[in-house]
């Protein structure tokens, strides 16, 4: 009998237990509203976050958090300021072999600490992974097909995972940079919306191409002053997220500096969705201050969301950066 339990009923959480729901025997996914595990249950789909995408028969929509007890594996999937509180609230249920995969993007704001580290924190005996990609979860819950990695400490536990989460539609790459793998999942969103700023704004597709490669600079000085591996963010975790969220208007983080480059205020522009990118941004560059990494389109970002600078000014502050060698 497999099993496993995907804590998070939003969007991605739904579509991953229904990508994974063909290799297992059981899934549990779990919704901290109790409304919305028992609406889930009655329409067997997520009409809230997810709609269009009927459940596998196999998942079990649940308000209880005790389904971890008979859980295989867990991947972690509520929005990023919140995996601590989970995560302590799951002390002495799990199995101790039970490995936690963080597919949250985000860093912890007043600790810095990336999600796989959250979870070591809380849980330190517990085995652990990361799972990031360019992954929309409108895509996956449709079986549109894509390519993503699955770092873990160990690489058996990678290589049992993916046989684990893998359909013919998610197609899972094995990595032990688990560092380099959540750095890309965190950074893109705040370039993401960086670049629907510049296409809100009618800069053009040249600005556009300008900024991602630019930002992916600052990403790739970031990862590597914490040890990531290069080709962990040339990879799909790392570039091939970054592209996918900066250019599709299906990336919430891309829609929010869409719908501030188009002139709307910070607090209202994201329409209410989960921007993980919003929530990062203050800790991402903090972290960057610190490493002494310098990320001014990352900090044009966050000026721009805490309204201290406006747009004009924020692209006109990094296009009179003074000249120098690319790098
Ligand atoms: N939606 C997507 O395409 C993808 C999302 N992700 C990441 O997955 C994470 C979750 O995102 P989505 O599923 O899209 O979010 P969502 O906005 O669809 O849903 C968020 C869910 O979080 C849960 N939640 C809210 N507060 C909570 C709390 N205090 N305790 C426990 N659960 C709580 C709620 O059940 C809610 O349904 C984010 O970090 C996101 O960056 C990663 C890849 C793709
Ligand atoms: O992480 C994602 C795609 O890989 C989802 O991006 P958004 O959170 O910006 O919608």
């Amino acid at each position: 009998m497999k099993t496993l339990a995907v804590l998070g009923a939003g969007a991605w959480g739904t579509a991953l237990a229904n990508s994974a729901a063909r290799n297992h025997d059981k899934v549990w996914i779990w919704a901290h509203e109790p409304w919305l595990a028992a609406d889930m249950r009655k329409d067997r789909e997520n009409k809230a976050r997810l709609p269009g995408a009927p459940l596998a028969d196999c998942i079990e929509p649940t308000d209880d958090l005790d389904c971890v007890r008979e859980a295989d594996h867990i991947l972690m999937v509520t929005p990023a300021q919140v995996v601590r509180s989970v995560c302590v609230s799951l002390k002495g249920r799990l199995r101790p072999d039970s490995v936690v995969v963080s597919c949250a993007k985000g860093i912890e704001r007043g600790t810095g600490l990336y999600m796989r580290e959250v979870l070591a924190d809380v849980l330190p005996d517990q085995p652990g992974a990361a799972l990031s990609g360019p992954s929309f979860a409108e895509d996956v819950g449709r079986g549109l097909p894509t390519a993503v990695t699955l770092a873990a400490d160990r690489i058996e536990l990678a290589e049992m995972l993916s046989d684990r989460l893998a359909s013919p539609h998610f197609r899972l790459y094995r990595s032990d940079d688990l560092k380099g793998v959540e750095i890309g999942g965190a950074v893109k969103n705040v370039l993401a919306i960086a670049c629907g700023v510049t296409m809100g704004r009618g800069l053009g597709a040249s600005a556009h191409a300008a900024l991602l490669a630019r930002g992916f600079a600052e990403l790739r000085r970031f990862a590597l002053a914490q040890g990531a591996k290069t080709e962990t963010l040339m990879g799909l975790s790392g570039l091939g997220d970054l592209a996918l969220t900066c250019s599709s208007p299906q990336s919430r983080n891309y829609s929010l500096g869409f719908a501030i480059g188009q002139g709307e205020k910070p607090q209202v522009a994201g329409r209410g969705a989960l921007t993980e990118g919003a929530w990062t941004a203050p800790i991402l560059t903090a972290k960057a201050r610190s490493l002494g990494v310098e990320m001014p389109i990352a900090e044009a970002v966050q000026a721009i969301l805490e309204e201290r600078t406006a747009v004009a000014d924020a692209i006109g502050a990094l296009m009179s950066r003074p000249f120098k060698a690319e790098g």
